[in-house]
């Protein structure tokens, strides 16, 4: 097996739970595999205990569903699954329809560089139910994680205040989609560059980096691996000076610096990775200064995350750029984040929309039913709340209440007229055809960038964030309460 050239042998279609394979087979063998249908992507709770959730992975999913077709390879591992009796799993029947089953669904989302919240769709897939159900995992899968990364790295750059942060995760990532993938949603969040090369290569994310302590261990002594590291590359000097003794790597790396400014190049830094980095950098930054470098940037590295850099801004360190690895790739804190992917509603036999509840002896794990979406109200350029309606329902455009789908007694007061509206899901499939025009990785991330900062910033802070408003219109909101005790008298909940 080459992991480079056939690993997915061109086709990522099966890159699904079995269970939706054998649910397929059931809703074709009972009639209902074209019933119309509307399934929302959404998630229940922001990670990392915080006040937003930025959206990534778009793109993957446009592609995904752009390809969404079984191939020959595809079905004959399917025609070879057999059950204990020898018999196939699936009918030869079922595979040809398989074979013939072109991706025809509308697809709306919340465009990458969004920042969502709990129980807005962030997809929402109409058509043949068993589409919708195919697509389950893949979309959860895709949106998931770049979701998660985008958001850890969002939290991080909002830290950084502005300073560059600089990706490093590749080494530890988790794998090597898990790294392309984080390395994709990092620059979305707002990293400046990453070490990756191939995330370079493929998505064009500017790529950077200093130096190894193997460097500086291949020579004699420290002072000759920086004159060599400054031969070789005069004009990208960020040299490494922990590996002996941080106070010495500075005195040498100042050396290096006036050698090079003799040559007419300038120094454009260090690096510490190791030791109290509030220490550290203030000591280097003292020395730098008195040898007549001001402009020499401190770079920091170590198990950095959103907390140690806020408390190295708190504690005044002389740092200015942040290299951040493990703990932006990995979601070190909350490896995943927990989109699901739920039923909505089912057109019946005279056309109508019929919404569908799921309940749950957790009221947080009850979802929105019926065909819904979700508004943006801005006033001037900043969010106030968003509100999760019906499709097509009339509402006030005077005094309206949107009450909070985990607690009924939240509600707040809006007057949309006083506002501008943004409908956040973007039609991106009709009818299997993509109407969306993919924005760059640049442009998102700008998105991303406007999308924060119409937030106010009590929102965006790590400690107890204050909640943003997001709620039900009131007639949804009546829906889900009806359903939600008719549900529970005929199903004979307490
Ligand atoms: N002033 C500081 N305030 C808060 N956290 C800090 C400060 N200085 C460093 N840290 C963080 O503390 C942790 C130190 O971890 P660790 O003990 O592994 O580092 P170290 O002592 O430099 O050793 P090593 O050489 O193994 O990296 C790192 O996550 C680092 O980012
Ligand atoms: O700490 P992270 O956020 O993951 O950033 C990347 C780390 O990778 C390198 O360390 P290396 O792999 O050489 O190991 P080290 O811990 O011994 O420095 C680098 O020096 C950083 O410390
Ligand atoms: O370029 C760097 O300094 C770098 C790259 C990867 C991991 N740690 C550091």
């Amino acid at each position: 097996m080459k992991i480079t050239k056939d690993l997915y042998q061109g086709s990522l279609t099966l890159l699904l739970d079995y269970y939706q394979l054998t649910m397929a087979y059931a809703y074709w063998k009972s009639g209902k595999a074209e019933e119309e249908a509307v399934f929302n992507l959404f998630f229940r709770k922001h990670p990392f205990n915080g006040g937003f959730t930025l959206a990534a992975g778009l793109e993957y999913v446009v592609d995904f569903c752009s390809n969404f077709k079984f191939s020959k390879e595809d079905l004959n591992y399917l025609g070879a699954m057999k059950n204990q009796d020898g018999s196939r799993v699936f009918d030869k029947a079922f595979l040809d329809y398989l074979k013939e089953m072109d991706f025809s669904c509308d697809i709306d989302a919340v465009e990458e560089g969004t920042v969502v919240f709990p129980n807005e769709p962030m997809i929402r897939v109409k058509g043949p139910l068993i589409q919708c159900q195919l697509l389950e995992t893949p979309l959860l899968n895709l949106i998931n994680f770049q979701t998660l990364i985008a958001t850890k790295a969002a939290r991080i750059n909002l830290s950084a205040k502005g300073e560059s942060v600089l990706e490093f995760g590749l080494r530890r990532a988790q794998g090597i989609d898990g790294a392309l993938a984080a390395s994709r949603a990092a620059y979305i969040g707002g990293c400046s560059s990453t070490s990756n090369v191939m995330a370079g290569k493929l998505f064009g994310i500017p790529v950077s980096g200093t130096h190894a302590h193997s460097w500086i261990m291949a020579f004699p002594s420290e002072l000759e691996a920086f004159e060599a590291y400054a031969g070789a590359f005069p004009d990208k000097t960020t040299f490494l000076i922990d590996t002996y003794d941080t106070i010495n790597g500075v005195k040498n790396a100042i050396k290096v610096g006036l050698q090079l400014r003799e040559k007419g190049k300038e120094m454009l830094g260090v690096r510490l990775d190791s030791g109290d980095l509030a220490y550290y950098s203030n000591e280097v930054r003292t020395l730098l200064d008195k040898a007549g470098f001001p402009d020499a940037k401190i770079v920091a590295s170590n198990d950095l995350d959103e907390h140690i850099i806020s408390s190295l801004k708190n504690q005044e360190a002389s740092i200015s750029v942040w290299g951040v690895g493990t703990k932006l790739v990995t979601a070190y804190d909350q490896p995943a984040l927990g989109a699901v992917y739920k039923l909505a509603a089912l057109k019946n036999s005279k056309g109508e929309w019929e919404p569908k509840i799921k309940l749950s002896q957790q009221s947080l794990k009850i979802n929105i039913p019926g065909y819904h979406t979700v508004k943006r109200f801005y006033s001037k350029d900043k969010a106030v709340a968003d509100m999760i309606h019906l499709e097509g329902q009339e509402y006030t455009k005077g005094s309206l209440v949107i009450i909070d789908p985990s607690d009924q007694t939240r509600r707040k007061r809006i007057m949309p007229a006083f506002y501008q509206e943004e409908e956040l899901l973007k039609p991106i499939f009709k009818k299997g055809k993509k109407k969306y025009k993919l924005p760059s990785l640049d442009e998102i991330k700008v998105k991303a960038k406007k999308q924060l900062d119409s937030f106010d910033k009590t929102h965006k802070r790590l400690v107890n964030p204050h909640l943003y408003p997001v709620g039900l219109e009131e007639n949804l909101h009546h829906l889900r309460m009806e359903l939600i005790l008719k549900s529970k008298e005929e199903n004979g909940a307490d």
